[in-house]
């Protein structure tokens, strides 16, 4: 067993939008006055949008919420639902949370009411312009068999793929260039992707949360269903989305963590970069996140432009030094609200977390090695 550095950070400490948090347990199981909001989240129903309206939480909060209604509320008017959701929401979301909630709302307002974007045609998606042919013909295939032909897996659970044509790596590289321009020349100050980067900047912030939200929906989750059944990837349902930038008066490598993410797509836009390896130590449940790592379980992979990682956010891993050059990385973090409601009744994640499975073996073989010595023992007798 191998560790890496002091330990792994974890999801917790990284910072992430408030807006894009999945639901916590006390929203989905509070009895209001006259109506119950359900346990489980109603599938079937495909909610509202509140993108348009001026409220006090995000748009995403309410469209996740609604799911959760009583089945009599669900034909009501947009208004009505937005009133009783309100007023849930106000309960129990704690007052920090909300005025960080509403500060953020407003951060956004202000750069989206200031910002002009360059390329207009990257804010809403275009797959034949975006992806390659390829995986456009496995999305649309979209079976085991056809992802599988189009990706590589070098090591358990890290799936590697072509993703977007060249010509929309440059297009997004400029667009943040561009962002990164206005946001010194307005002396903006803008929040960082997370606490561990100086530099990059969150997409969602300036207009793209649409276009990933679509991608997450129409090319990620529908991946994930297939790759990652067991940590919620059929039920992606909220992201955050950013950029990493590393070099020359950028940030140097990434300590070793976890993501606050079920599944994570990071994909290298470019430029021209040496060093910036990513290492991968094992799928770590909460408990297990800072044990050591198995041998199997140690791979390290370099980044290419224009491709994909694709892995469990629970995949512990960092990125090496970039030594030369210039590397900026698309990240997506996917959440599943369900998986995570889910997770908290359960202990045992030997689906997915190598050290879970471990115990487990061990568990099997002793049990085996002693009912071996008890029959050994009656055999005697
Ligand atoms: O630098 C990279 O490619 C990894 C970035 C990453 O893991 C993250 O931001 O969560
Ligand atoms: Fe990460």
């Amino acid at each position: 067993m191998s560790g890496e550095g002091n330990g792994v950070v974890t999801g917790g400490d990284r910072r992430h939008s408030p807006e894009t948090r999945p639901m916590t347990s006390s929203t989905v199981t509070v009895a209001t006055s006259q109506q119950r909001l359900r346990l489980n989240p109603n599938k079937d129903h495909k909610p509202e949008s509140y993108e348009d309206l001026e409220l006090e939480f995000s748009p995403a909060i309410f469209s996740s919420l609604e799911r959760y209604l009583p089945p009599s509320m669900l034909g009501v008017e947009r208004n009505e639902k937005v009133k009783f959701m309100r007023e849930i929401l106000v309960k129990y979301l704690p007052l920090g949370e909300r005025n960080r909630s509403q500060r953020h709302r407003e951060y956004r307002q202000k750069i989206m009411s200031n910002y002009q974007p360059l390329h207009r045609e990257i804010y809403t998606i275009h797959p034949s312009t975006f992806f390659t042919p390829a995986f456009l013909k496995a999305i649309g295939d979209n079976s085991e068999e056809g992802y599988r032909s189009i990706m590589s897996e070098p090591s358990p659970g890290i799936f590697t793929f072509e993703i977007f044509q060249p010509r929309f790596c440059e297009l997004l590289l400029s667009e943040v260039e561009n962002f990164e321009k206005w946001v010194t020349e307005a002396k903006f100050r803008i929040m960082r992707p997370n606490t561990m980067n100086k530099f990059g900047a969150v997409l969602d912030d300036f207009g793209l949360e649409i276009m990933l939200e679509k991608l997450m929906e129409n090319f990620v989750r529908p991946i994930s269903k297939v790759l990652f059944p067991e940590v919620g990837g059929s039920t992606l349902d909220s992201h955050h989305g950013f950029v990493v930038e590393y070099g020359k008066d950028r940030d140097v490598d990434l300590a070793f963590h976890v993501d606050d993410s079920e599944v994570t797509l990071n994909v290298c836009l470019g430029k021209q970069f040496s060093g910036g390896e990513l290492f991968f130590r094992g799928v770590r449940c909460d408990k297990h996140v800072n044990t050591g790592s198995h041998q199997e379980e140690i791979f390290d992979y370099c980044h290419e432009p224009g491709r994909a990682v694709l892995h469990r956010g629970r995949h512990r891993h960092g990125a090496r030094a970039t030594t030369s050059g210039h590397r900026i990385n698309l990240l997506l973090w996917c959440r599943s609200s369900v998986f995570r409601e889910m997770k908290k009744y359960q202990k045992d994640f030997s689906s997915w977390c190598g050290e879970c499975l471990h115990d487990k073996k061990d568990r099997q073989l002793q049990s085996i090695a002693s009912t071996r010595s008890e029959l050994l023992r009656k055999e005697g007798e």
